[in-house]
């Protein structure tokens, strides 16, 4: 691929662009928004300047409702060889593409499975997709030559293709995806106006459960709306633990011996059948959930500290797999959990240690 258009600049759009752009790709940055295009190829991502001709891929990143009429302007003004949007639901956009009277034979829906909770290409990068799962939803009708293109499109984001029926995509995501972005906002909600006494107590969990609650409302309900039958499908077993969980919890509130011991039982069931679906999400890059031990360092709020822990765990050798900051309430202190392979961790602890770092293990 030598030329690319990536419409809708945001924070996918640019992620790509900026992938692409690395990789050496002409990449033609537009948005409705011209602010947006501007900082994208301030950012590298690109040029603002229109193609001379047809590109090879135009890759399409605006919200879902504007898929399938971005996509018809687009191929009624030839502006690509192959057309992939990069929209969170599949199936919808698809069809409202045919009902508009697009080409399908050079249309080809995808989906990457990365992203943020923040939008706008501000908080786009390059390494965004690297590893993760980029579904690609061909139909019968879709050219081999577009099909190449989209592949060629993940390969330089350094992302894994999977290839999935749109409406089997669709009904996966509302679990993976969609249901979480719900209860993440439904659980964050009963903090809104909650007693800042209370809040002030926020520690990991609460912090883990809720970042994507800070995601774009307008987003979310687009995709939401979009995919609304699969999502309320899950939502209502959902909704069904939760009614046995507080029947369960009350039954522990009860001075019947028997009554406690059932909603105990009732209680920790719900907690098991928790722990054995966390066991089967997949560990970073797709592949099985590994068992790293963590390291915890404790920091100063001041610039280049998390530089010079990684600095310092680089000259020891060891490969950091993943990384959390717990910042201390009121003090400008924090402490940061570095997870290793379990035989690096021994390693890491003493290389720190000798650079002065005050280390919990
Ligand atoms: N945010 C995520 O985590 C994530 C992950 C994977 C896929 N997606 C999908 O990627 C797409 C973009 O999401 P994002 O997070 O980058 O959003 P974003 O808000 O960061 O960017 C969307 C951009 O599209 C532009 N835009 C809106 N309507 C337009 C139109 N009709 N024509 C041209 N430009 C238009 C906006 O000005 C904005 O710059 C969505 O379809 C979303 O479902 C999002
Ligand atoms: O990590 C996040 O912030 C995301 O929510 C990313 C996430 C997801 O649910 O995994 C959100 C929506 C997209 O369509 C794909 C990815």
């Amino acid at each position: 691929m030598r030329t690319a258009l990536v419409l809708g600049t945001g924070l996918i759009g640019t992620s790509a662009a900026l992938a692409l752009s690395a990789r050496g790709v002409r990449v033609h940055l537009e948005d409705r928004d011209p602010d947006q295009p501007r900082t994208a190829a301030a950012l590298g991502a690109g040029t603002e300047e229109p193609p001379e001709g047809p590109v090879d891929l135009a890759v399409v990143a605006v919200p879902p409702a504007h898929l399938a009429p971005a996509l018809l302007a687009l191929q009624r003004r030839g502006a690509a060889r192959g057309y992939v949007d990069v929209g969170s639901v599949k199936g919808g956009p698809r069809r409202e593409l045919a009902a508009l009277g697009g080409d399908l034979g050079t249309y080809l829906g995808t989906h990457p499975m990365a992203g943020k909770e923040r939008s706008g290409p501000l908080a786009a990068t390059a390494d965004l997709f690297e590893g993760r799962p980029w579904v690609l939803t061909p139909t019968p009708t879709l050219d081999t030559e577009v099909l190449n293109l989209a592949l060629e499109l993940v390969a330089l984001c350094r992302a894994v293709p999977v290839v999935m029926d749109a409406d089997a995509h669709d009904r996966a995501v509302a679990l993976v995806s969609h249901t979480p972005q719900l209860v993440s906002s439904l659980v964050a909600a009963r903090l809104e106006r909650a007693e800042e006494a209370a809040v002030r107590l926020c520690g990991q969990g609460i912090r883990d459960v809720t970042r994507i609650a800070a995601s774009d409302p307008g987003m979310w309900l687009d995709i939401l709306a979009a995919n609304p039958g699969p999502v309320a499908d899950v939502l209502a077993e959902v909704a069904a633990d939760l009614d046995e969980t507080v029947r369960a919890l009350r039954a522990l509130e009860s001075a019947d011996e028997a009554k406690r011991g059932a909603g105990a039982a009732g209680v920790e069931a719900m907690l098991r059948r928790g722990r054995a679906g966390r066991e089967r999400v997949p560990g970073k890059h797709g592949a099985a959930p590994a068992a790293y031990e963590t390291v915890g360092v404790h920091i100063s709020d001041r610039p280049g500290e998390l530089a010079r822990i990684f600095a310092d765990a680089g000259r020891a050798g060891v490969n950091i797999e993943d990384v959390r900051i717990e910042h201390a309430t009121g003090q400008a202190a924090g402490l940061v959990q570095l997870s290793v392979e379990p035989e690096a961790a021994r390693v890491l602890t003493q290389a720190l240690r000798e650079h002065g770092w005050s280390v919990r293990q």
